[in-house]
């Protein structure tokens, strides 16, 4: 087998034949995070301290099973069940480096890396390797695993090096794997002054060249890949690449504006969202793919009675998503495969050991709205408020919108800030105590909680995935 190749506006195989990448993201696996998972705060902060309370030895074993148990075997042949056929694996610069020892590559990074694309080649799926986090966070928000909202790694030389350096390594570990689809260099990147993305790119794509000329690249736009507009003829230095969009429909999220009904104005408002993040690709002709997108779910457990009524309308949003991508024969790859409940095709049962322990911290982390992604602030929006309130009057008006708006309004950055960064900091230790004494038996039966046979189905969006995978399939 060759590699995929993009041409044009299209991906394709070794003669020349269109393919069409449809999936999901393996978000929440080799780069954790809140809501996927249920911890407060970030990746980095909750491996720090079960490590002590529980000591390093046991924290690594459960790290080390659930990401064992999070993909395999039974996960890829579900996967390959609906009709799909590439997953998007995303995964934290961690693995490979240490902020300590930087530029040392860590070998057992590729331990569990290299098995999930292993058993994804073997059920016919192809996998396009996602740098969720860099050093210094790439962008303002949680993934990127930094603990803050400013984005360092546009402000210091040597953490785009140590990326740079990391690519050279994967792309030497991975040349000829032609199962990989491509290399996402680095995701959703927030760079304020829209230039500096541009120049690392550049800088990236020739590290990677040097080593791997084959692999296809997937680069995301700025502002959390929605925004090309500063791309001017970026591309024309650039060969086999195609162009990253993530096109959440803001229909999908509690904070909509209205009632999703699937009415013209609101097809309207979801087709131009999406066309306006493609622009500069439509208007160069080059190929686009997206790299995330979808719908948030409600759950009984919170929106009691409610709870099926809103998510057929999710599903109504997500079907009219996907009826526009198969009119464009779009590439996409949606947010998101496992989780605990709220986003994802499949999701650990709330009998599970793990479900069973956090039980009450989640209830607490809903309540207190820690958690950014979909959050219902509406049992501490009153905290809140005077806050935003102090801004609004204080503040000059044209001083009030700060990037990365306009996708982060006033109440964003502060519930990102006030909620998802402080709140959580201190709820990292609650989650932590939630293992303390326990055995490594007790620990690995917690991790077991991810594996496939503990998972529940959400059928209803996995029915409409496979709907449309079959729509477009033979193309
Ligand atoms: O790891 C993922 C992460 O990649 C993803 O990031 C968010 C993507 O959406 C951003 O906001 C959207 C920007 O486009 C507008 O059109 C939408 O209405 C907004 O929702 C958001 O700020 C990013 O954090 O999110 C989920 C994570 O698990």
């Amino acid at each position: 087998m060759a590699y995929l190749k993009v041409s044009g506006t299209k991906i394709v195989n070794q003669n020349g034949e269109e393919v069409i990448l449809r999936g999901a993201g393996l978000g929440g696996w080799m780069n954790m995070e809140n809501f996927i998972s249920g911890y407060p705060g970030c990746e980095f902060q909750i491996r720090a301290e079960l490590a002590n309370v529980v000591g390093k030895e046991k924290s690594e074993h459960f790290f080390d099973k659930f990401l064992e148990y999070f993909f395999q075997d039974e996960d890829a042949a579900f996967f390959k069940s609906l009709g799909l056929n590439c997953i998007r694996l995303p995964f934290n610069y961690r693995h490979f480096e240490d902020d300590m020892n930087p530029r040392v590559l860590k070998p057992e990074g590729f331990k569990h890396l290299d098995r999930v694309i292993d058993l994804c080649a073997k059920h016919g799926i192809y996998t396009i390797l996602d740098l969720h986090t860099a050093p210094g966070g790439q962008n303002t928000d949680w993934h990127s695993d930094a603990g803050t909202h400013i984005a360092k790694f546009w402000e210091h030389k040597d953490f785009q090096d140590r990326v740079v350096w990391l690519w050279e390594e994967l792309a030497k570990h991975y040349l000829g794997n032609t199962w990989i689809a491509g290399y996402n260099p680095l995701n959703e990147p927030t760079d304020p002054y829209h230039t500096r993305v541009i120049g690392f790119y550049d800088r990236v794509y020739k590290a990677i060249r040097a080593v791997d000329p084959h692999h296809a690249l997937f680069l995301d736009g700025n502002t959390f890949a929605s925004d090309f507009s500063h791309f001017g003829d970026a591309h024309k230095g650039w060969e086999n690449v195609a162009y990253s969009i993530h096109d959440y429909s803001v229909f999908g999220f509690p904070s909509a504006p209205e009632r999703y009904v699937g009415s013209e104005a609101q097809k309207h408002r979801v087709r131009r969202s999406y066309e306006k993040k493609r622009q500069w690709m439509d208007e160069r002709g080059l190929c686009v793919w997206n790299g995330e997108w979808g719908p948030v779910y409600a759950r009984k457990e919170y929106e009691g009675e409610l709870t099926d009524g809103i998510n057929e309308e999710r599903y109504l949003v997500l079907k009219d998503q996907l009826d526009i991508y198969n009119k464009d024969r779009l590439s996409w790859s949606i947010w998101l495969y496992k989780d605990i409940g709220f986003q994802g095709m499949v999701y650990v049962s709330r009998e599970t050991p793990y479900m069973t322990l956090f039980k009450d911290f989640l209830a607490k982390k809903h309540r207190l709205a820690i958690d950014a992604w979909g959050a219902d602030d509406s049992q501490v929006r009153h905290v809140y408020e005077p806050l935003t309130e102090l801004i609004r009057n204080e503040i000059r008006p044209e001083h009030q919108s700060l990037y990365p708006a306009p996708v982060w309004k006033l109440t964003d950055r502060i519930g990102r800030l006030a909620r998802n960064i402080l709140v959580s900091e201190f709820l990292v230790k609650e989650w932590a105590e939630h293992f303390r004494g326990k055995s490594e038996a007790e620990i690995d039966e917690i991790a077991k909680s991810f594996a496939f046979s503990s998972c529940l189905h959400r059928d209803g969006l996995n029915k409409i995935l496979t709907h449309n995978a079959t729509l477009v399939a033979g193309q």
